[in-house]
């Protein structure tokens, strides 16, 4: 069953191993493991739902204690403390567009705010309900799923917007399709919470952001319905997808989504190679991105994060064995990791593989073939259930994530990093701080940095600290001129940033687009944009 505290599975533990956990400790500190918040006493606060009867509308507590809240860390520290200060009145699993229309016209009469939800994996306060008069409820969209329509001769899917990524790809590949839209989140969240929050898959250089992805639409606002055709390209004025994606669920609720597929890869490899410091690794990485070389992922790890994977990894021997040959080959502290994917005909991986490798050599790259790059695709979706042994050896991680153009990569991994820990220097703790750019563009890259700090035991303590190092670092950001999401969209969490990136005439741009659809503002209030701009 799912976790209602955490990530995923609760049958699923991936436990740290007693390396990495002693190289953690080294770093930052032995960790205060941390005694849960029962389910049943959290119910037990939730009080009584406001909302009139609906027949749609659930207002078990069970219902409402999990529909509250998402994955961010302030998500996290709120469950497992059990100090939540807010839930929905109730939930309601529309199962058609009839059902949403009807819940739609229920909150407009009763004056209700709707919040959207997905799979539940935002990671920047997208659902949190933010404590009105005015009473909430949450829209769950998991049984709007089905794969509605399939245009094989124009390669286009239609389904219900609440389909799981695991769900969409085997219903595709039951047909010899792929949409390759794969993020980290991909087994918990859904194609709707994809679009509306500008999601951006591990393959992306291949199969494109869900931008790319996005073909048409059907989404019911409180003003009507709109349909967003399919067009292989229109110069028919402005996009009207360009609306729907980042709207983050205050337009309206989407049902359906018309997506661009693909046929299966024939083949798909993932390669690693090793660079003797960052700024070879960097050079090397523009070049390969600037040369269009047609592979479906680039992943560059800095120092830190490529030892912590490799402590991670355990293996001990293996490791031992295979730094003493990169030792040889140039490749020592200061050593960072590429791993490169390329999927499609035998001929064209071959091909792009081949370049990219000829461009790492330029660079002082060492190939050491497919085998690291197996291990991390198949432990990628794996990989997240560390934040749940995290938290119970008592360290909490956190993630903050840009994209920014080339010239100012470096610095701003730098400066993100050093914001994070000197976040935390005023009370001596230190922080555990690594980076990886994990999308690459021709103009720039996307960089994404992770915090390993501890915990303190009390709730207050441990949100003020997440407070501190999330504004330190998104202030970082902005300094240095990047956006503040390039993948996990604003939410609550980064709503304060959005001006300094749009401009007072952009943000007043989007609150009237908003309010066009929406003139009551009872979709997802005091997201995107703080609730009071939009019922200016
Ligand atoms: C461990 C982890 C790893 C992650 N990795 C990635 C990654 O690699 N790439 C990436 O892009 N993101 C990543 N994320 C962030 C998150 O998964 C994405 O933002 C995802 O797109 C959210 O989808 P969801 O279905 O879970 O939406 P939810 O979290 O349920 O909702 C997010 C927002 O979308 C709205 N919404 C959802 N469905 C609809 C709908 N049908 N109509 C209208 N509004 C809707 C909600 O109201 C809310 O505002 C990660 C998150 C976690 C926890």
């Amino acid at each position: 069953m799912r976790r209602w505290n955490g990530w995923g599975d609760d049958s699923i533990h991936y436990a740290i191993n007693a390396d990495a956990l002693s190289f953690l400790q080294a770093r930052i500190g032995q960790g205060l493991p941390q005694a849960d918040a029962a389910l049943d006493h959290v119910c037990q606060q939730v009080p009584e739902s406001r909302l009139p009867v609906h027949p749609l509308v659930d207002t078990d507590a069970l219902g409402r204690v999990r529909h509250t809240l998402g994955q961010s860390l302030p998500d996290w520290l709120k469950m497992r403390f059990g100090k939540i200060s807010h839930f929905p009145d109730g939930v309601a699993y529309p199962e058609s567009a009839g059902d949403v229309r009807s819940l739609l016209d229920y909150a407009t009469l009763h004056n209700i705010a709707l919040i959207p939800y997905g799979g539940g994996t935002s990671v920047v306060g997208h659902l949190a309900v933010t404590g009105s008069e005015q009473p909430v409820l949450s829209v769950d969209m998991s049984r709007m799923s089905q794969l509605l329509n399939l245009d094989k001769e124009a390669q286009l899917a239609t389904f219900g917007a609440g389909v799981f990524g695991p769900d969409l790809e085997a219903q595709l590949r039951a047909h010899g399709y792929t949409l390759g839209h794969f993020p980290q989140s991909f087994e918990y969240s859904t194609l709707g919470g994809w679009v509306v929050t500008r999601s951006s898959g591990q393959q992306s250089l291949r199969y494109g952001r869900i931008e790319q992805l996005l073909a048409g639409a059907r989404v019911e606002t409180p003003a009507g319905r709109l349909d967003i055709q399919t067009f292989p390209a229109s110069a028919a004025g402005l996009d009207l997808r360009e609306m729907l994606l980042g709207s983050e669920g205050r337009m309206g609720i989407v049902t359906e989504v018309t997506v661009r597929i693909t046929a299966l890869p024939a083949c798909e490899e993932f390669h690693a190679v090793f660079f003797p410091d960052w700024d070879a690794a960097q050079t090397a990485v523009r070049s390969i991105a600037q040369g269009k070389l047609g592979l479906s992922m680039l992943r560059l790890s800095n120092a830190t994060e490529t030892l912590t994977s490799l402590t991670l990894a355990g293996h001990n021997k293996l490791i031992g064995l295979l730094e003493s040959y990169l030792r040889l080959r140039g490749c020592d502290e200061g050593k960072c990791v590429l791993l490169i994917g390329a999927s499609g005909e035998k001929s064209q991986v071959r091909h792009a593989v081949k370049s990219a490798l000829k461009m790492t050599g330029q660079h002082q790259g060492v190939h050491i073939g497919k085998t690291m790059g197996e291990k991390w695709k198949q432990g990628r979706f794996r990989n997240v259930y560390l934040r749940n042994s995290a938290w119970q050896q008592g360290y909490a991680i956190d993630t903050v994530e840009t994209a920014c153009d080339w010239p100012k990569v470096k610095t701003m991994m730098l400066s993100m990093e050093q914001a994070g820990q000197n976040a935390m220097a005023t009370e001596n703790e230190q922080v555990h701080a690594y980076t990886h750019l994990s999308h690459l563009y021709g103009q720039g890259a996307s960089v994404y940095s992770t915090f390993v700090y501890r915990l303190t035991g009390d709730y207050e303590h441990d949100y003020a600290r997440w407070r501190r190092l999330k504004s330190a670092v998104s202030a970082a950001i902005v300094a240095n001129g990047g956006t503040i999401s390039h993948q996990h969209g604003v939410g609550s969490d980064h709503a304060p940033y959005l001006e300094a990136e749009k401009g007072s005439l952009g943000i007043s741009g989007m609150r009237h687009l908003f309010k066009h659809f929406d003139p009551q503002g009872i979709m997802n209030p005091g997201k995107l944009l703080p609730v009071e701009d939009v019922k200016q």
